[in-house]
């Protein structure tokens, strides 16, 4: 039970796509469209309200399985250009105990972007999990054909025995009609299927609408390895290793060979973050200072959580916000505010409400309202 089929352990209708914990949905409202794009031919082959749709000018083609509702919303999408190598500070290369990764060419420096792109190949959550396999690998094989041959290739190309197992590998959780569960997708990018995992991940990525956007989370050397997170991060070794499991491989990041002592002393840190975090949420608590988020930043830092900064320095920001300290609220705010706008974008909401805090931190709600709650800690 809980093992994931990608696992040679045991198939289990069980979905095991990236990412396996919840992600705020930062999905926009769908579009009001009636119609399918021009450029999109479908529907074909349906079964049930599951047909295929697809496109010949968006990215290297694109191939979906979804219903006629979801197809609308998703053709009407702004896209991407087609891939254009030469742009490209990486290569793809064999790494040691991974199989092939992305190894950066050249520096690439903090908030560089790396790729977007729009997806190759994308099912219903509902049909890849619902569907009779054998009908559901027929209409895949339908739908992969209906692909450009360099989409075709690349999404061939991916790791997995067939279809089936490529997509449960190598692609990723993305929604396209807000909450709605039906718009749940899952969006093959072959590119950046080469992504490996890392438990110190230094890439953030992120899907808005359909388009999936990777960023550099910090500066990175040539030769260097590119590499994103499969799983929820604020756990223990052992923790890490059993999800990671579930995927039908065993990590060989840097972060998880580490020796034993290493990894109980970061797995405590991991414990102090907790205890901190959770101090700060509770007003009642006396033994939060105004210095208690930035502690618990700074420990994110040592542990190089650098994917999760914008969270650690937003808590910060906010903590000495309400102890009333007026320069370390600004500083801190600074710091989410660019952590963020690398994490969701410039045009996310949460990094603006941090540039918000950082303009006058005396205007904002929380000013003062811890100090006042608890006047001995204030100074
Ligand atoms: C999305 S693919 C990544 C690209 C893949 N290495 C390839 O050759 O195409 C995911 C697979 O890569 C391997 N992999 C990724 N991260 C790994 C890690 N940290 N340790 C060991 N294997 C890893 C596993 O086989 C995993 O199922």
């Amino acid at each position: 039970a809980g093992v994931c089929p990608s696992s040679p352990l045991q198939v289990t209708n069980r979905v095991c796509i990236k990412p396996d914990f919840e992600r705020p949905s930062l999905q926009k409202p769908p579009v009001d469209v009636t119609t399918l794009e021009l450029s999109w031919k479908g529907p074909e082959h349906c079964v049930n309200n599951t047909c295929i749709f697809f496109s010949e000018h968006v990215g290297d083609g694109i191939a979906l399985l979804t219903t006629e509702r979801n197809a609308v919303i998703a053709s009407n999408f702004p896209t991407v250009a087609k891939s254009k190598a030469k742009s490209l500070q990486f290569h793809a290369a064999e790494i040691p105990g991974k199989g092939i990764g992305i190894v950066a060419d050249r520096k690439i420096r903090k908030g560089e972007p790396i790729l977007t792109r729009t997806p190759t190949f994308m099912v219903q959550t509902a049909s890849h999990v619902g569907l009779e396999p054998g009908t559901r690998d027929v209409l895949y094989d339908l739908a992969v054909h209906k692909l450009p041959s360099a989409g075709q290739e690349l999404f061939m190309g991916q790791m997995g025995k067939d279809i089936y197992d490529k997509i449960e590998t190598n692609c990723f959780q993305l929604y396209i009609d807000g909450a709605n569960e039906s718009g749940s997708h899952i969006g093959c990018y072959p590119e950046i299927s080469r992504f490996n995992h890392d438990c110190r991940p230094n890439i953030h990525y992120r899907i808005n609408n359909m388009t999936h956007t990777t960023v550099a989370a910090r500066d990175i050397a040539p030769g260097e390895e590119l590499t994103i997170s499969y799983i929820e991060l604020m756990l223990s070794r052992e923790e890490r290793r059993s999800r990671l499991r579930k995927w039908g491989f065993e990590c060989s990041c840097s972060h998880c060979n580490v020796s034993d002592k290493e990894a109980a002393e970061s797995d405590a840190r991991l414990q102090k973050i907790a205890e901190l975090e959770s101090a700060l949420e509770n007003f009642n608590e006396t033994v939060v200072t105004a210095d208690t988020g930035a502690q618990a930043a700074a420990l994110y830092e040592m542990e190089r959580l650098h994917t999760y900064l914008g969270a650690a320095y937003t808590r910060a920001a906010l903590n000495y916000a309400l102890f009333g300290e007026e320069e370390k609220a600004r500083v801190l705010a600074r710091a989410a505010a660019e952590a963020l706008e690398r994490e969701f974008g410039p045009d996310s909401a949460d990094a603006r409400a941090m540039r918000v805090l950082a303009e006058n931190p005396r205007k904002h709600w929380t000013w003062g309202k811890r100090r006042k709650a608890n006047p001995t800690k204030a100074q």
